[in-house]
């Protein structure tokens, strides 16, 4: 006699049924169907969503148009505390968000050029207690071009030669806010620089990071690097930037890479702790709008249980910050 269904195992429903998860790609990154976020998403529903993204990293979900400012911070905040950017602040009416928006330099610049974050980079790394977890809205998205591509820092840990990955471990790096504007915006105006300072660099951060932090979640080692790195620890500026450019060359490989194509409403949820992600400059004059709210992290903890110490902090005088 075939078993009845009441004599079957007692097995729960899934919070979210495998049909519903998406692979992206072979090492970071799926899209979760038919889930409508919310402050007041169940608790096992969101256990699976915080469990899914420890696993791979970011997470995506189409068709959130229902997020306003308001239930994006309300469903962020069921991570942790919901933090603003140290220097930009949170967008008016708000507690934490964050607005990138093509149209919209200076007060609202991300510091990162007319809100085109176009360099690989892990959020806010300039502070010892970076955001562990990101969540990216579309709000406006160009027709063509303006994805964001994010690497598992993790992967690439792993699969670094040994050699590498013993190297890795011994490093510190020393980041800021206060990069080289000029540097890395050849074509931006006096203007743009003088919105730079004001806004992005108007306190200056430099925090020493070991380059290898253990997620305190998972145990697994990742990279810390990215574009707020100044150099490395004890190595002059030329030497940092070849050893900068070998590891980061395995963090942008396409291999340990997702893409996302944007569309109105789609939610982006990264662990910030074991990723960075490069957002595509690519649509020309073309409208672009995201918003983002960020929770509060843990500071960096290295292979040897060391922690992240901010070494400076101090505000723009007043000639460079008026
Ligand atoms: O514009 C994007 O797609 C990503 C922007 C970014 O770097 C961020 O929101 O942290
Ligand atoms: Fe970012």
């Amino acid at each position: 006699m075939s078993a009845s269904i009441s004599t079957l195992p007692n097995t729960p429903e899934p919070a979210i049924p495998e049909s519903d998860i998406l692979p992206l790609s072979g090492r970071i990154g799926v899209e979760i169907r038919n889930v409508r976020l919310a402050g007041d998403l169940p608790q096992p529903l969101f256990d699976e969503i915080h469990r899914l993204l420890l696993k791979h990293k970011a997470l995506f979900f189409r068709d959130q148009h229902h997020l306003d400012d308001a239930a994006q911070e309300a469903f962020g905040a069921r991570f942790g505390g919901l933090v603003p950017h140290p220097t930009i602040g949170a967008l008016a009416g708000t507690s934490s968000v964050l607005e990138l928006d093509t149209r919209r330099t200076g007060e609202r610049d991300s510091g990162q050029g007319a809100g085109r974050a176009d360099q690989w980079h892990t959020d806010v790394t300039f502070v010892d207690a970076y955001p562990k977890i990101s969540v990216l809205r579309g709000v406006v998205i160009p027709a063509a071009g303006g994805d964001t591509v994010w690497s598992n820092t993790a992967a690439v840990y792993e699969r670094l030669p040994e050699p590498l990955r013993q190297l890795a471990d011994s490093l510190w790096a020393t980041h800021s806010n206060a990069y080289d504007y000029a540097a890395v915006r050849p074509h931006a105006t006096d203007d743009d620089r003088r919105q730079f300072d004001r806004n992005f660099t108007k306190t200056v951060f430099e925090t020493d990071h070991p380059v290898v932090r253990v997620h305190p979640e998972t145990g697994e080692r990742s990279l810390v690097l990215g574009n707020f790195v100044q150099r490395f620890v004890g190595l002059n500026k030329g030497d940092s930037q070849k050893l900068y450019d070998l590891f980061q060359s395995h963090i942008t490989a396409p291999e340990n890479t997702v893409r996302w194509r944007w569309r109105a409403g789609d939610v982006a949820v990264w662990d910030n702790r074991s990723t960075q992600h490069y957002a595509v400059n690519d649509y020309g004059d073309a409208h672009r709008v995201v918003r983002r709210v960020t929770v509060d992290g843990e500071v960096p903890v290295s292979v040897d249980g060391r922690t992240s110490v901010t070494r400076n902090r101090f505000d723009k005088p007043a000639d460079r910050a008026a």
